[in-house]
């Protein structure tokens, strides 16, 4: 049995879903309005159900004040728009007037089920390669991540995943995508950071032939590649404002124009965006459009970096762990004690995907069964920035950016303090040369991809500095 809020200025229905409700067992109360239910203090019972349309505040504003009780919302506008906007400020879920009864009680007993167990079901995702794999951990931040998954993934409305880099942004596009109505249609992803900024526009939206030089043939672009399914664009931020104007006409209109073609066409691609920078501070500098964040922020997931899920660390690095055991054919090696002290109290700037590296490096260079702190070849925690050094060559800079890790002593140089004096290069060549030269050409000089630059500009907290563009076209 529950207690159960009803917030309903229609005495009529109020009393009907009353009846309901009690007829399954809840004990029900009722409330006019925001003001009275506030009055009979919604923390106390296990579900609020609330009209959104009320005389003086919206239902909606109990979302806040109820939490961590879950607030079901009703509205007789069934329309996608306010529902959304429902489950955009917490909303556990919604229901469209006139109700179903059935429906209604399913979803209020589910609703109770998932508050009872607390767990949302981390969703299942299949890999390019076909393999399948589980999100893993279970902390209340990624909890609400599911949820938001589950929820967002049916409504085939944009969305803006949010996060640090290695943080799993990948993969929850590949669970929206793959839990949405378009499943069965491509999903395309694209690093906007990856590709060259002279090239991006032609990458995305395709040219045709002729329309600069060096296009040699006409060419169909990734968005026109994604039509019926859905188009992830990782590192939305880095996009430069010629394509953002582009994509958001695909937004606006669902019309793509291709590079020097007068003619549109019609796409249909749900989009999904991700970005670990601020994208709202970055329209403020101009950087990014605000009528784009706009169109893109329909729906926003934010995934928490692993340093704030302690309760998720170990768990994540045993699986992790056993994977990598398989894919070195080693399987029983475990992790010592030292290790896991030093895997949960490490900060992760690379989030899981640095601690996978680690864990693989600890699966080839542990000698027994157990993998020691030395083992996962871990930088030790910031240090005071060492007096210049003279530059080596460049091409040193493109070495592995983890050592083997043999052993932490403080008078002896490390190999960890090789790649601190190797990535002190980096940062030097980066800030003496950013201004004169372009993205593609520093990550020439220095003999990595461009990926990698923008890798180490974010792990090494330079990102790039926005100036003016060049595009395509
Ligand atoms: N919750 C998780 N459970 C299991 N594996 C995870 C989880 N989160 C991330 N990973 C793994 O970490 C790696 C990085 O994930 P992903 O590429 O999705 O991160 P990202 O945030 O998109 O990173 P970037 O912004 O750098 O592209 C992948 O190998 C992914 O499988």
């Amino acid at each position: 049995m529950s207690r159960i809020l009803i917030v309903e200025d229609e005495a009529i229905i109020r009393s009907a879903l009353r009846r309901l409700l009690e007829r399954h067992d809840h004990t029900v109360s009722e409330a006019g309005a925001v003001s009275e239910a506030l009055d009979l203090d919604p923390q106390r019972f296990d579900l609020v159900i609330s009209d959104l349309r009320l005389p003086g505040d919206p239902g909606t504003e109990l979302i806040a004040r109820a939490a961590p009780v879950p607030v079901l919302i009703m509205t007789s506008y069934a329309s996608m728009r306010s529902a959304v906007e429902a489950l955009k400020l917490g909303a556990v879920d919604y229901v469209a007037k006139p109700f179903d009864h059935d429906e209604l009680l399913e979803t209020v007993a589910r609703v109770l089920h998932q508050q009872a167990t607390q767990r949302a079901e981390p969703p299942d995702i299949t890999e390019p390669g076909g393999q399948r794999q589980t999100m893993i951990g279970n902390c209340p931040a990624m909890q609400a991540v599911y949820t938001r998954i589950r929820k967002t993934a049916p409504a085939d409305v944009t969305v803006l995943i949010q996060g640090e880099s290695g943080t799993g942004k990948e993969l929850v596009a590949r669970a929206i995508h793959q839990q949405s109505k378009r499943a069965a249609a491509s999903l395309v992803c694209v690093n906007c950071a990856a590709i060259p900024e002279t090239l991006i526009e032609s990458e995305l939206f395709g040219h045709e032939k002729g329309a600069f030089t060096g296009a040699s043939a006409a060419r169909t672009g990734l968005v026109e590649a994604a039509d019926g399914g859905t188009l992830f664009l990782d590192e939305i931020g880095e996009l430069p404002l010629d394509a953002q104007a582009r994509l958001l006409r695909v937004l606006q209109e669902g019309e793509i124009r291709k590079i020097g073609s007068v003619e549109t066409r019609h796409v249909d691609v749900r989009l999904i965006a991700a970005t670990h920078r601020d994208l709202r501070a970055l329209s403020k500098t101009g950087e990014f459009r605000l009528d784009l964040y706009y169109r893109l922020n329909v729906m926003q997931i934010d995934l928490p970096p692993l340093r704030d899920r302690e309760d998720d660390i170990l768990e994540i690095a045993d699986v992790l762990l056993d994977k990598a055991c398989r894919r070195h054919d080693r399987e029983g090696l475990r992790l010592s004690r030292a290790a896991r002290r030093v895997i949960r109290d490490f900060p992760w700037p690379g989030n899981v995907r640095e601690l996978e590296n680690a864990l693989e490096r600890g699966v080839i260079l542990a000698e027994g069964h157990l993998i020691h702190p030395d083992d996962l070849g871990l930088s030790p925690g910031p240090r005071p920035t060492p007096a210049p050094r003279p530059p080596e060559p460049p091409s040193r800079a493109a070495g592995p950016t983890a050592s083997g890790g043999e052993s932490h002593g403080e008078e002896e140089p490390t190999p960890d303090e090789e790649d601190l004096s190797l990535e002190d290069y980096f940062q030097h060549f980066v800030l003496e040369h950013q201004d004169q030269m372009s993205e593609t050409e520093l990550a020439q000089k220095l003999g990595i991809s461009r990926k990698c630059l923008w890798e180490r500009r974010q792990r090494l907290g330079i990102p790039r500095k926005k100036g003016p563009r060049r595009s395509a076209g």
